[in-house]
This record gives C-alpha cells, sequence and structure tokens, in this order.
C-alpha cells in the first residue's frame, strides 16, 4: 500500500469509476478530475504524486493541461491514456518528459504495476538524506557514530580514499550535542609546510614575517565545536607535538603567542595511511597515536561490501535524476552486476561520479553496464574469499558466497527477495551469510 496520490483525469463516466475503484483497492489515494477545468482546479489546490490522465477531454485536452501544470511546479510522473488516433501526440509527450502512454483498452494489471513501480521509485527518490541509512551494514557504523558521539572521545576513522571519512565525521558531529557548534575540516595533507602552524593554532601580530595581524587558528575557529583533521598521517612532526598537547592538556598557544588559550572542542582525525608502520617509520608520534586512537571506526571499501552496492546505486542513481529533474531509470541486472565485478579504487567517490556521468549521458529509462562503464574498464576487485585448497567443496562455497552476494545487490539488501530469488529459505539464506561472513543482518 503506498498511499501516493493519484490524479485521474478522466471524462467517460464508467471507466472512472473502474479505474478510481482499482486504484483505491491498490492503495492508492485518487482525486477525480472529470473535464479539464476540474483537472486545474484540482491541480491549483492538489500536489498529486503521479497523473493519470485522458489526452482528449470534453473542455480542453489533456497535453495542454499537464504541460502549464510542469511549466509551473515541475515535472510528475504522467501517464496518458490515450484512444488509437492520439498515439502521435502521446509520444511526443514521452518525448516531452511525460513518463509513459497506455492506448485504451488496456491491460488494467499492467498498468497498475506500472503505477506500483513510479512510487517505489520516487520513494527511493524522496529517501531522507541520511548517508548511514543504506543498508544493514551502513546503520550499523552510523550507531557507531552516533554512540561516538554520545561520548567526548577522540575518534579515529580509518579507511581507503573516497569510503565516506568525512561524512562520516560530519556525522557523528551533527548526532552530537556538540552540532550547533562549528565543523571545521582541516586536510593536514595539504597544507602549506611554513604555514600550517599558524594555519592550525593561530599566531599573534608580527611572530613571523608578514603576520601583520593577529590570525585564529583552525583551533580557535572550532570553539565548542569538532576540529576534523582529515590525512592526520601528513601533519609534520612538530604540530603532531603541539596536537598531543592539546589533547592532554586542552592547552595550547598561538604562535608567537605567550598566552595559554583553552580548547573545548572535540577532535576526530582521519586517514587512509597505516599509522602503525608510520609509528615504526618514527615519522608519527607513537604518543600522539595512542592518543587519537581511542574509538576507532573502520570504513570498508566498497569492492568489500557487495550487499551494499546495488542499494547505494540505486540512491545515488535517483539522486542524480533528481538533479537533473527527472525520473531515476531502471538500473540494468548486468549494470548491477558490472558494479559488483568492480575494485572500485576511489570508492563511493568514484561510483558518485560513474553514476552522475551515467544518467546525465544515458538513456532515460534504463541505466546499462555500458553507461556506468563506457570504456568496458570493469576493474576487477582482487578476489577475497580464494578457497586456501583447490577442493571441490572450496570452489562450490567461493561460488554460492557469490550469488548471495549478487541477489542481495539485486534485492537492495532484502533477505526476504533474495531468498526468493535464490530459490531458498529465508533461514536458509541466513544461515549461509553468517558462515560465510556477509553483512550483520
Ligand atoms: N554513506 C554515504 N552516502 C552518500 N554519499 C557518501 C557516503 N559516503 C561518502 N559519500 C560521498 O562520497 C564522496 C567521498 O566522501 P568523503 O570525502 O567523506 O570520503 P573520504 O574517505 O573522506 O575521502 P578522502 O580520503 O579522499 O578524503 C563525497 O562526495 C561524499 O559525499
Amino acid at each position: 500500500m503506498s498511499g501516493a496520490l493519484i490524479l485521474l483525469v478522466e471524462d467517460d463516466a464508467t471507466l472512472g469509476a473502474s479505474l478510481r475503484q482499482r486504484l483505491e483497492l491498490e492503495g492508492f489515494g485518487v482525486s477525480w478530475a472529470r473535464s479539464a477545468a476540474e483537472a486545474r482546479t484540482l491541480l491549483a489546490s492538489l500536489q498529486p504524486a503521479i497523473i493519470l490522465s485522458d489526452i482528449r477531454l470534453p473542455d480542453g485536452d489533456g497535453e495542454t493541461v499537464m504541460r502549464s501544470h510542469f511549466d509551473r511546479n515541475g515535472l510528475v510522473p504522467t501517464i496518458f491514456m490515450t484512444a488509437f488516433g492520439d498515439i502521435d501526440q502521446a509520444v511526443r509527450l514521452v518525448r516531452a518528459g511525460a513518463l509513459n502512454y497506455v492506448t485504451k483498452p488496456f491491460d488494467l494489471d499492467q498498468l497498475i504495476e506500472e503505477l506500483q513501480n513510479i512510487t517505489r521509485r520516487s520513494l527511493v527518490k524522496e529517501a531522507p538524506a541520511d548517508p548511514f541509512e543504506n543498508s544493514p551494514a551502513m546503520r550499523e557504523i552510523g550507531q557507531m557514530l552516533k554512540r561516538a558521539a554520545a561520548t567526548d572521545m577522540p575518534v579515529l576513522l580509518l579507511g581507503e580514499t573516497g569510503t565516506g571519512k568525512e561524512v562520516a565525521a560530519r556525522y557523528l558531529h551533527a548526532s552530537g550535542s556538540r552540532s550547533s557548534a562549528p565543523f571545521v575540516p582541516v586536510n593536514c595533507g595539504a597544507l602549506p609546510a611554513d604555514l600550517a602552524d599558524s594555519m592550525i593554532f593561530g599566531h599573534e601580530r608580527g611572530s613571523f614575517t608578514g603576520a601583520v595581524g593577529a590570525h585564529r587558528g583552525f583551533i580557535e575557529e572550532t570553539e565548542g565545536g569538532t576540529l576534523f583533521l582529515d590525512e592526520i598521517g601528513d601533519l609534520p612532526l612538530p604540530l603532531q607535538v603541539k596536537l598531543l598537547r592539546v589533547l592532554e592538556s586542552r592547552e595550547y598557544r598561538r604562535l608567537g603567542g605567550s598566552d595559554t588559550r583553552n580548547f573545548n572542542g572535540r577532535i576526530v582525525c582521519a586517514t587512509n595511511r597505516d599509522l602503525a608502520a608510520l609509528v615504526a617509520e618514527e615519522k608519527f608520534r607513537e604518543d600522539l597515536w595512542f592518543r587519537i586512537n581511542v574509538i576507532t571506526l573502520q570504513l570498508p571499501p566498497l569492492r568489500e561490501r557487495g550487499s551494499d552496492i546495488g542499494g547505494l546505486l540505486r540512491t545515488f542513481v535517483a539522486s542524480a535524476a533528481q538533479k537533473a529533474g527527472r525520473l531515476p531509470p531502471e538500473i540494468h541486472a548486468e549494470a548491477i552486476d558490472a558494479a559488483l565485478a568492480h575494485g572500485w579504487p576511489g570508492n563511493i567517490r568514484e561510483m558518485i561520479n560513474r553514476v552522475d556521468r551515467a544518467v546525465a549521458l544515458g538513456n532515460d529509462t534504463v541505466l546499462t553496464a555500458r553507461d556506468l562503464f563506457p570504456d568496458g574498464s570493469v576493474a576487477r576487485s582482487e578476489p577475497r574469499a580464494q578457497p586456501v585448497d583447490d577442493t571441490l567443496s572450496a570452489a562450490r562455497e567461493a561460488a554460492e558466497r557469490a550469488q548471495i552476494v549478487s541477489a542481495l545487490a539485486k534485492t537492495n539488501g532484502s533477505l526476504k527477495d533474495a531468498a526468493e530469488l535464490l530459490g531458498v529459505s529465508r533461514t536458509t539464506l541466513w544461515d549461509k551469510m553468517r558462515r560465510y561472513g556477509l553483512g550483520d543482518q
């Protein structure tokens, strides 16, 4: 039951009444206009999720009514019901952005299915922009971030480039009591060497050549908020000492200053480098590492998030389509398979870029593997669950695992639908997922 509101525009009393009855039975809300004038009146006050409209009306035509509505309010998914002679007009309307047309007499079941698909797609489009709602695994990370937000301890976010470390840091900030104070992101790897100290800790007037005025550093700008130190592994050693002092005593001084100032904010660090290795090479202070490494969260690379890939693709396709003012295209099963096979070295950032390009340049209704990987460049992921031996049972298990990952991706992580697709019971699927370490569903 979607509850979505449909504006039905139909002058034929018998067809209109039977359509309304059936649509209401299917759980839609229905407003019925019997003429172009009535449709205009209803559209002035209603915001239907879908319009189902006849083209020829006694006092005008559906095309003019809808076009002027779209001009003022943007596109609304619309299906035109046409008589045979109106097909040219219907095709023109579809080109102009209406969703589809059906020729009378039409198959009511098919029409209902299409309407349900439209509501499902627009639900995806309207999904809350919570970055940690896409899958059970993401929800778990979101919950851990919320738990961390409730404490005031330093948090270290680990993960490859593009896995969402900054998104996670912002989420943590927004989830805690500091959310109304500033969030100050600093890319430690991009700070100019000779200015890094002053940029972070601030400086007093005249503290170095060119310091014509006093300057508040990022630490000071954070006030009671969150200082997000990205690429912490790149922080120069002398600044590591100063940061350690902030973490230990909550005190710092501006460059060239004698006043000791207090830091009341929270520090969240992130890196895609191996800090333990940097410590071993003496490029990162061990005492600082211990200090920042209190709550550590690892953001997994996309290639290890098989069961999330379908859901993420849908989310990003929906938002790319929304940006382009279009309805989201369906994602072809082969596109999902290609996404599953791809190694995603740029992780979520790469997926967003690929999807944006595919939606902008691809076909309006279906997003294909070629749209996503136009150069045919599916970068195979490193095989993960390689059998340690060459036995038949190890090979069977690897294949079984891959099939489950693919089914979960195709069904947006739904256990029920994936079990149906795989032809096993939910309990069997659940057991196998646990056995193969697939998510914590
Ligand atoms: N869970 C998510 N949901 C939606 N978008 C996301 C999510 N995670 C990351 N993104 C998007 O992916 C891109 C990369 O995210 P982010 O900058 O947080 O990654 P990062 O790990 O900090 O990368 P880098 O190490 O290169 O700085 C951004 O455009 C971000 O909006």
